[in-house]
């Protein structure tokens, strides 16, 4: 599938880093280094415009290595970017260590990953079907 982008940050595009990656690592954009002490909050720039296919969204997902070396997380995992948004894709990250963590400039805050959805239309009924479950959750099924 092809992704109609504009580059403005001063970094390449992002790529896939193993053959079957499913996330595009994206970094930061920076003019200077941001720093988050213990449970801030920070929306990074990536310089990056797209135009996504319709029927298609980008998923902005963390990056695994970030959060356990450093307790760094996105706020709304994962953030939804839209096939109709033509602004600059951001990251919202948060520190969820004890320690500070200073975000350099091209430094991989997030992955995009690229995934299809449905729209759907409701169809409001007075009952829905029977099932094992239920309204069983959060546990229901066992301890383990
Ligand atoms: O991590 C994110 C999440 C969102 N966006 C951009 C793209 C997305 O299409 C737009 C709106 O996002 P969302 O629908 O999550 O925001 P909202 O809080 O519902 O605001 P809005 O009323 O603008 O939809 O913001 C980002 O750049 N990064």
């Amino acid at each position: 599938m092809q992704v109609a982008v504009i580059n403005r940050s001063h970094h390449p595009l992002p790529a896939y880093q193993t053959e079957h990656a499913a996330g595009l690592d994206v970094r930061a954009n920076l003019t200077e280094p941001v720093t988050l002490g213990p449970l801030q909050r920070a929306l990074i720039p990536t310089g990056l415009f797209l135009e996504i296919p319709a029927g298609y969204e980008a998923q902005v997902r963390p990056r695994s290595g970030l959060a356990y070396k450093h307790g760094i997380g996105l706020v709304n995992s994962p953030g939804t970017i839209d096939a109709d948004y033509r602004g600059e894709v951001k990251v919202l990250l948060v520190n969820l260590s004890n320690e500070e963590f200073v975000v350099n400039d091209g430094e991989r805050v997030a992955q995009l990953v690229f995934a299809r959805y449905e729209a759907i239309e409701w169809q409001e009924v007075a009952e829905l079907s029977q099932t094992v479950r239920g309204a069983g959750g959060y546990g229901s099924t066992g301890t383990k």
